[in-house]
């Protein structure tokens, strides 16, 4: 169908259309529009979305304004037969340009189009065709092209090895999204995939919110892990009393001898401060220690093993000093971080705790590492921690993808100050895609986000951002983003997403699906108080 006829085209990169009368109910932001193809006519057509429309009323000038001080005078132009509403009034549209569709993606043409050429409004078959992934990989349909009734297709070997970043505001629905993306992928991708969960809201994911097969599927894929000695009472309590359904959860324990000394150091000088010898002291113990044995040993063999190695730099009564006040601390450090365990058989109440295996996390299901107990610090070196023996271990096995995703990333490797875990989403970041090690990086700030971890992010999804710095920050570090994309970002609905990138073919307004397993991210809402007297 003819929706238009080109009045202006300055570049090759958008134009203005005059809408016809009979197309009017149907162009509005964001619909589809072609060209036939006026650089490669062996390619098909050109298409482009619209990102304005406005009405022009000609007769509307400097000089009519002027008069329309109130009604009497609309009232009395139409006594007199003109009915300025209706006799000068078109509908103008402007549309991007995105490109003829070539292989995978779309190319774009040289030259701007020619006024009075035609605009078309393709049907949905000729959209899906466009839109579709090419190539038989595995797709993940996460929702629709919205206003349409065409699937919304990700490409998951892109997005896994290229990594990829839901970005929005609090609230803008990034978790339910990043839930969707999840169970795509258990369900069409034997894949390993973990979760770091800062607010203990994946574990609803054990919960089919349908009595549908896949749904079933999905949530019997789903292993909570909780760290050894934290108190879950009242995230059971609420999840028992949400889903009438108990908490499935492992208790997990960590060998302090399998954190890297610069993890070690840095949760000790956190909570108890170093001195420059007693840095001194660990880092030689440390050296044998970690390389000499790395079973469970109870906390005084672990003690007396880190008093014997640091024990060859002490030479006098201040170095003395200072290893016996190390021991002080690490015992502190071990006997209070809730993570650790230092003997086999440890029980929190009469829940076991049993030593946390990487392996276990690279078996295909969906691992969600619920940190919510935890200082930000810990849960930082815990990711540390695990992240890097993840990349290790892949870096070994290589060829078995394993998909990470990281809730409130800016935590975990923030643009300014320092945390321990930056360096691993850096390097996985860097040099994940080698190994099959790929990252879902989820915030709301994103010019909070390390840049080296963001840019490397080369699919985009985003939801609503409002935040003129976040905004600014999106349009610097992101390759693919456009203006109007970026303008588009910041009206979008809470089950509105933009995805921009490698995994799709061009830029794509996407209406997210519902969830096949629960969403455990809640707004509490007030209760309004009866009986009021005002
Ligand atoms: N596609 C969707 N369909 C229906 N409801 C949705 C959709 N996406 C989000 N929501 C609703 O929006 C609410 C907020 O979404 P969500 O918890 O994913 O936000 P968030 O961006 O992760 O928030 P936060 O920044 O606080 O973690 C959800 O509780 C859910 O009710």
């Amino acid at each position: 169908m003819r929706a238009g006829v080109i009045i202006k085209a300055q570049s090759p990169r958008a134009f203005w259309f005059r809408v016809f009368d009979n197309a009017e109910n149907q162009v509005n932001v964001g619909t589809f529009v072609t060209l036939e193809n006026y650089e490669s006519k062996a390619d098909g057509p050109i298409l482009a979305r619209v990102t304005r429309v406005i009405r022009h009323n000609y007769l509307v000038d400097d000089r009519v304004i002027a008069q329309l001080g109130s009604e009497d005078v609309i009232n009395t132009f139409r006594d007199y037969g003109i009915d300025i509403q209706y006799i000068a009034q078109s509908t103008l549209a402007r549309a991007s340009i995105i490109g003829y569709r070539v292989g995978t993606r779309f190319s774009k043409p040289l030259k701007p189009p020619k006024p009075m050429d035609f605009v078309y409004l393709p049907t949905e078959p000729e959209l899906g065709r466009m839109l579709r992934l090419s190539g038989d990989g595995v797709r993940l349909v996460i929702g629709n092209i919205r206003s349409l009734t065409i699937p919304a297709e990700l490409d998951a070997n892109k997005l896994v090895s290229h990594h990829c970043a839901i970005l929005a505001a609090t609230g803008g629905g990034k978790s339910w999204l990043a839930g969707v993306i999840i169970e795509e992928l258990a369900l069409r991708a034997e894949i390993p995939i973990i979760i770091i969960d800062p607010h203990g809201e994946y574990s609803a994911m054990q919960v089919p919110r349908s009595s549908t097969e896949n749904a079933k599927y999905v949530s019997n894929l789903v292993r909570v892990y909780v760290p050894g000695k934290v108190d879950t009472t009242n995230l059971d309590e609420y999840f028992r009393n949400k889903y009438g359904v108990e908490r499935r959860y492992a208790r997990f324990g960590i060998n302090p001898r399998s954190l890297s000394l610069r993890l070690m150091e840095g949760l000790l000088n956190h909570y108890y401060g170093l001195t420059d010898a007693q840095r001194r002291i660990l880092e030689e113990a440390w050296q044998y220690m970690s390389i000499s044995n790395n079973e469970l040993t109870s906390m005084e063999e672990f003690l007396s093993d880190l008093e014997k190695n640091g024990g060859r730099v002490v030479r006098g009564y201040g170095n003395e000093l200072a290893l016996s006040t190390l021991m002080t601390k690490v015992r502190m450090l071990v006997e209070n971080r809730p993570f650790f365990i230092t003997r086999p058989g440890e029980f929190y109440g009469n829940e076991p705790i049993r030593l946390l295996e990487i392996k276990e996390l690279m078996e295909y299901g969906i691992h969600v590492l619920d940190l919510s107990g935890l200082d930000l610090i810990d849960q930082q070196a815990l990711v540390a921690l695990v992240l890097n023996k993840v990349f290790t271990t892949s870096a070994t096995r290589r060829n078995k993808p394993v998909f990470i995703v990281v809730e409130e990333a800016h935590n975990y490797a923030p643009s300014v100050g320092s945390s321990l875990s930056t360096s691993t989403l850096v390097k996985i970041a860097r040099e994940g895609r080698k190994f099959g090690v790929g990252l879902c990086i989820i915030s709301q700030r994103p010019s909070k986000v390390h840049p080296d971890v963001l840019s490397q992010c080369l699919t985009q999804v985003f939801k609503r951002i409002i935040n003129p710095i976040d905004l600014k920050y999106v349009r610097n570090i992101v390759e693919f983003i456009s203006d109007e994309d970026l303008w588009e970002v910041r009206v979008l609905n809470e089950d509105d997403a933009l995805v921009t990138g490698l995994a799709v073919p061009m830029p794509l307004p996407i209406k997210v699906r519902d969830r096949l397993t629960e969403h455990g991210g809640v707004t509490p809402t007030l209760t309004p108080r009866g009986n009021i007297t005002v």
